[in-house]
């Protein structure tokens, strides 16, 4: 390449990659595959090998990519958050040993998984969690500590701490977390995250640390960054360490001689993938004599004693035997290849989404075609190609009508989705009852998929309005229902009826309307009455309600079916009012933590009452609470808010405040 072609390709990339890092990193929604990414970047180190005199001081080779964002206060780290030079092939891994060696150091390596999340650093003074951070550049990150203190995996004090100690870990999504929470995104109709990645980020850097504590994140810690008053001489000893004090550390961290050992481990890590339950996206080896990691030192952007080894997304080849269409809850049509089990990334996988039929037209992917797969995180399998096509084969054609119900299929304004429309679809109504029943709609217990599947499938129910006229001789014709089951069931139906406004608007699963939405239009509006009658303005009157959200109650009002349903639901008594307390005031503009177990209340309902009376339910204790309310065996946040000189409350002292403040 000439040096002006060189210099004008070196500034297309700077400008695509740093476009990727912000959606990367600072709004946790890639566009862009990892390894596609890791190709750019790669180009742009070879042109900046190739013409040094191309480099940059703000090139993104050379600094860490992320920032720290304005939601939160920011910390500077005293050490600084390296990033870690990457290999795709052994013989690079085979040149930064040359290059150990050449430096005097006798080799020897620690190997450990490259946990796929995001890095925090976590502080502890006197033994008790005060800080938790993001990376952000390297140098700034940002204060996140309510957030990590949600996180279960993470100690909140540490037994025969040193005066102060700073580690450095992955925060992650375990698949488990991933998969459920995406199931609960797809029910409320809310975007998923892409991969555990993404959800772990996303999750960990909200504003509200209740969200955070619901996400079921888990931590790996990986380096010590400091430790007062105790000094090690190798990575693993820290390691070892670490793992005393009750962190989590990486599964298996061992110690080679050689290179070449190192990279057996590497591939040993590799064929584990897909079984650890987690993401991972490499493999690292890292330099286990401390004092040879001072002499290598550091670059700009990552240390020079250590390398991360980046997995090659996997892809094979498998043929389509079927192409599987399902019908969502809200009407999606969603198409699915069905083809040969392949082993991908430590799993057997045969089934991969196709997403639409635009997407099959732009594949020209046909039943008998014999197609690519690819597995680039370690969960989600996709299709990337038809490598050969059988003979005469066309591209699969997407149904004009509803594979469940036969209703014609429309195509909505701006979406590419195929839906059907025909409100007594039993696909549908299947995902509506199991929604409707679910516990934060109207909790009927034993009312799981299993029983909803029958109730569809024998006809007794087709909408949620007939659950309320089920009777005893019906129940008893389902599967494994016997006189005392089906008593359970209808006494659950019954006692649903009572449930308060919200509960019965977030169980008709209307579009973009979750639990905390319905509870806002519940007690604003006071009836479904008045919900029914409310304008666009009035709902967007309401604190945290927007336009959005504002639409599609009223589509759902308007919708062919409501009206029924709903007059239905009241001829047989299920309650239409709000019968939860409106809001008081009493403890409006303040902050507080329950901590410890109290006499009567449960944290949950503590926290309810205060919230109920105005007051914000904080989990962590900071300058700006106002109050703890401590129970038995309040811990560290007990000892936090002495320290601090923040009041402290006990129930009854709770019960008090309340009464002095209110009217
Ligand atoms: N898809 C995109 O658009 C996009 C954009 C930007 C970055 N990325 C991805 O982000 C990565 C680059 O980001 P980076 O600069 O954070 O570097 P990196 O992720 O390649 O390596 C550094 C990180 O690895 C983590 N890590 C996990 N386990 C570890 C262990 N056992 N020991 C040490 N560190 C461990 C650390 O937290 C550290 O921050 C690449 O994988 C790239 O593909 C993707
Ligand atoms: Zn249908």
């Amino acid at each position: 390449m000439e040096l002006e072609q060189a210099r004008k390709r070196a500034e297309e990339l700077r400008v695509i990659i740093e476009k990727n890092n912000r959606l990367y990193y600072d709004q946790d929604a890639p566009e862009l595959e990892d390894f596609e990414y890791d190709a750019l970047n790669r180009e742009l180190k070879q042109i900046e090998t190739e013409y040094p005199e191309l480099v940059t001081a703000s090139s993104p080779t050379q600094y860490v990519g992320g920032t720290a964002s304005s939601k939160f206060s920011k910390v500077t780290h005293a050490v600084k958050m390296e990033s870690l030079q990457d290999a795709f092939s052994f013989d690079e891994l085979r040149e930064f040993d040359t290059r150990v060696r050449e430096a005097g150091i006798r080799p020897e390596y620690v190997v450990e998984a490259k946990i796929d999340g995001l890095s925090v650093s976590l502080e502890y003074r006197m033994g008790q969690l005060v800080r938790g951070s993001t990376r952000g550049d390297g140098v700034v990150g940002e204060d996140v500590t309510e957030n990590i203190m949600t996180i279960k995996d993470i100690p909140h004090e540490l037994p025969d701490a040193p005066d102060f100690l700073e580690v450095r870990g992955e925060v992650y999504m375990p698949h488990s977390a991933f998969f459920k929470l995406k199931e609960q995104q797809e029910l409320e109709d809310k975007t998923p995250f892409k991969n555990p990645r993404n959800a772990a980020a996303g999750s960990l850097r909200q504003k509200d640390s209740k969200i955070t504590a619901e996400r079921g994140l888990s931590i790996f810690v990986f380096n010590l960054q400091q430790c007062e008053g105790r000094t090690f001489r190798t990575h693993r000893e820290t390691l070892d360490y670490i793992k005393s004090l009750g962190f989590p550390v990486s599964p298996r961290y061992s110690v080679f001689e050689n290179i070449e050992d190192a990279i057996k481990e590497i591939e040993a890590i590799g064929e584990a993938r897909g079984t650890l339950g987690f993401d991972i996206d490499g493999a690292v080896i890292k330099v286990n004599d401390l004092a040879a990691r001072r002499t290598l030192g550091s670059t700009n952007k990552f240390p020079r004693w250590a390398i991360a080894f980046k997995y090659p997304p996997e892809v094979k080849e498998s043929v389509v035997r079927n192409i599987e269409v399902t019908v969502g809850r809200t009407g999606v049509l969603t198409p699915t290849a069905v083809f040969d089990p392949i082993f991908l990334a430590g799993t057997s996988v045969s089934r991969a989404s196709l997403h639409n039929g635009d997407i099959i037209a732009n594949l020209g992917v046909g039943i008998g075609d014999t197609i690519k797969v690819r597995k680039a995180g370690d969960i989600i399998p996709e299709v990337i190609g038809v490598s050969a096509r059988l003979p005469g084969n066309k591209p699969f054609a997407m149904p004009t009508t509803c594979p469940s119900c036969g209703a014609p299929v429309v195509h909505l304004q701006d979406e590419t989705a195929l839906r059907c429309v025909n409100p007594e679809c039993p696909a549908q109504s299947l995902r509506n009852l199991i929604h409707f029943a679910s516990r934060n709609a109207m909790a009927i217990d034993g009312l799981g998929e299993a029983v909803a599947v029958q109730l569809i499938d024998k006809g007794l129910v087709s909408t949620v309005a007939d659950l309320y006229t089920l009777t005893e001789e019906q129940l008893l014709t389902l599967d494994k229902f016997k006189k005392k089951s089906a008593q359970n069931l209808l006494n659950a139906i019954e006692g649903s009826k009572r449930n308060n406004l919200d509960k019965l608007i977030f169980g008709l699963g209307i579009r973009n309307i979750g639990d905390k939405a319905a509870a806002l239009l519940g007690e604003h509006f006071g009836s479904m009455d008045a919900l029914r009658q409310a304008t666009a303005e009035q709902m967007c009157e309401i604190d945290g309600f927007g336009e959005v959200m504002a639409q599609s109650v009223l589509e759902f009002f308007a919708k062919d079916g409501t009206t029924d349903l709903l007059n239905r639901l009241v001829r047989d008594g299920v309650n239409m009012q709000w019968t939860g307390e409106k809001k008081g005031t009493a403890l409006a503009g303040m902050t507080l933590v329950v901590t410890g177990t109290l006499p009567t209340l449960s944290r949950q309902e503590a926290e309810a009452l205060i919230t109920q009376n105005g007051g914000k339910a904080a989990g962590s204790v900071s300058k700006k609470t106002s109050y703890v309310v401590a129970g038995e065996a309040a811990g560290s946040k007990l000892t936090k808010a002495q320290t601090l000189g923040i009041p402290v409350l006990d129930e009854a002292g709770l019960y008090q405040l309340i009464k002095d403040n209110g009217q």
